[in-house]
């Protein structure tokens, strides 16, 4: 069977060649930047090399298009992730399960596990409701990395145009697996080439504060998990969702890359993720029913729903991946009400970084010679496959 993937380079050959004819500038976006022309500060910066025109979103959706019995997919997936956070009666029996690596940087591995996870799904959907993280842009504290969409090669050298085409084409193919997606929406301009793939969107701990997310949010049409700070404080999560469930006039881009003003609907899907902060822990009891409670007044006057999800990750398990097992065992017992405890039902889901091999490796350097290990994450450590598997099965029971 030919994949989207097998498609993707002749589709990088003709179609984005074609574009290129359409667009003189793009001729130039594969050379490497002049800086002579660019350091020239009478060089007018549309003129300058530095500046690379990318292929329009429309171009891009319109090469590897979404088929429409898929895009029905992924709105019924929208739609169940939205019945569980609203306790419709037939989802809200279920546990809504984020898991996946922290970021795809290789197709073939990526796929590897989407396989392995849709298998597993199978088995458990009358209980879980399994989303795959499925991350192609990675905030940094200060730099690293940036993603598949920014720097697919890893050479450093960035290449956004390839970034988007092999970022979508990967996405494609997982979601013609069967699975609802869940992305990291870092860049609202990457959103824009991706967006109707996307079943989940998590804004990071490091934008949660920023108003162009918000107004962002404000114009997704799926739900949205927006993470605690990085200093652990949850407010500014719940001041984002409060602004996101509004609508806003606002600065964007449409399909054609076009600036334009908009005006957003409001998204009333949204709800918090809990990822600890500072070193400091937010998946026990008290913090969570803190939590709740602060959410449960905001939701008296704005549309938002008071539930949680917990990251087993960041700061939460301090890094150390193998933390989030016993994390997310806990957290599910406390939604459950089991061992003593009393029910949580404002838990709606955990959340977990997970790949093929436990851990993680530098992209470059003494520890693998530049030869990267197949199915081992290059940006925070996961939990393996095995261990994922025996722990949704375990999640799986308790919620029985
Ligand atoms: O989820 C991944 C990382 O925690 C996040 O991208 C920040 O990474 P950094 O602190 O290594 O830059
Ligand atoms: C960057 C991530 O998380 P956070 O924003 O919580 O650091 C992530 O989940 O990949």
């Amino acid at each position: 069977m030919t994949t989207r993937l097998d498609k993707q380079e002749s589709a990088l050959s003709d179609d984005c060649c074609s574009t290129a004819t359409d667009n003189q500038n793009l001729d130039s976006t594969h050379q490497p930047p002049d800086n002579s022309a660019a350091n020239d500060a009478n060089q007018p910066l549309e003129k300058s090399l530095a500046v690379r025109p990318l292929e329009t979103p429309r171009a891009l959706k319109h090469r590897l298009p979404l088929a429409d019995q898929l895009a029905l997919q992924v709105d019924k997936h929208r739609q169940q992730i939205s019945d569980l956070l609203s306790d419709t009666p037939n989802e809200s029996q279920k546990l809504l399960v984020i898991t996946g690596p922290c970021s795809l940087h290789d197709e073939k591995a990526a796929l590897d596990y989407g396989r392995r996870l849709a298998a597993l799904n199978e088995q458990l959907s009358d209980r879980l409701l399994i989303v795959m993280r499925a991350y192609v842009e990675k905030p940094r504290t200060t730099t690293g990395w940036k993603g598949l969409a920014y720097d697919p090669e890893r050479n450093d050298k960035g290449d956004i145009q390839l970034g988007l085409t092999r970022s979508r084409a990967l996405l494609l193919n997982l979601v013609e697996m069967g699975l609802p997606l869940a992305i990291e929406a870092l860049n609202p301009m990457t959103m824009l080439y991706l967006d109707d793939l996307i079943s989940w969107t998590a804004i990071g701990a490091r934008t949660s504060e920023s108003q162009i997310h918000r107004e962002m949010i404000s114009h997704l049409g799926m739900p949205v998990g927006i993470k605690n700070g990085t200093d652990g404080t949850v407010q500014n999560a719940i001041n984002a969702m409060i602004s996101a469930s509004r609508s806003h006039h606002c600065l964007g881009m449409d399909i054609d890359g076009q600036i334009a003003m908009l005006d957003t609907p409001g998204n009333p899907d949204t709800h918090i993720v809990l990822r600890g902060g500072r070193g400091i822990t937010n998946y026990d009891e008290v913090s969570i029913r803190a939590t709740l409670e602060q959410l449960e007044k905001a939701a008296q006057d704005n549309q938002l729903h008071p539930k949680v999800i917990v990251d087993c990750s960041h700061d939460n398990s301090q890094k150390q991946h193998e933390r989030q097992i016993p994390i997310a065992m806990d957290v599910v017992k406390l939604r459950q009400g089991i061992n003593g405890h009393k029910q949580i039902s404002g838990i709606a889901g955990v959340m977990l970084e997970s790949f093929i091999e436990p851990g993680n490796q530098g992209m470059k350097g003494p520890e693998n010679d530049g030869n990267l290990t197949y199915g081992l994450s290059i940006t925070d450590a996961c939990i393996s496959w095995n261990q994922t598997e025996t722990l949704l099965r375990e999640l799986h029971e308790l919620m029985g």
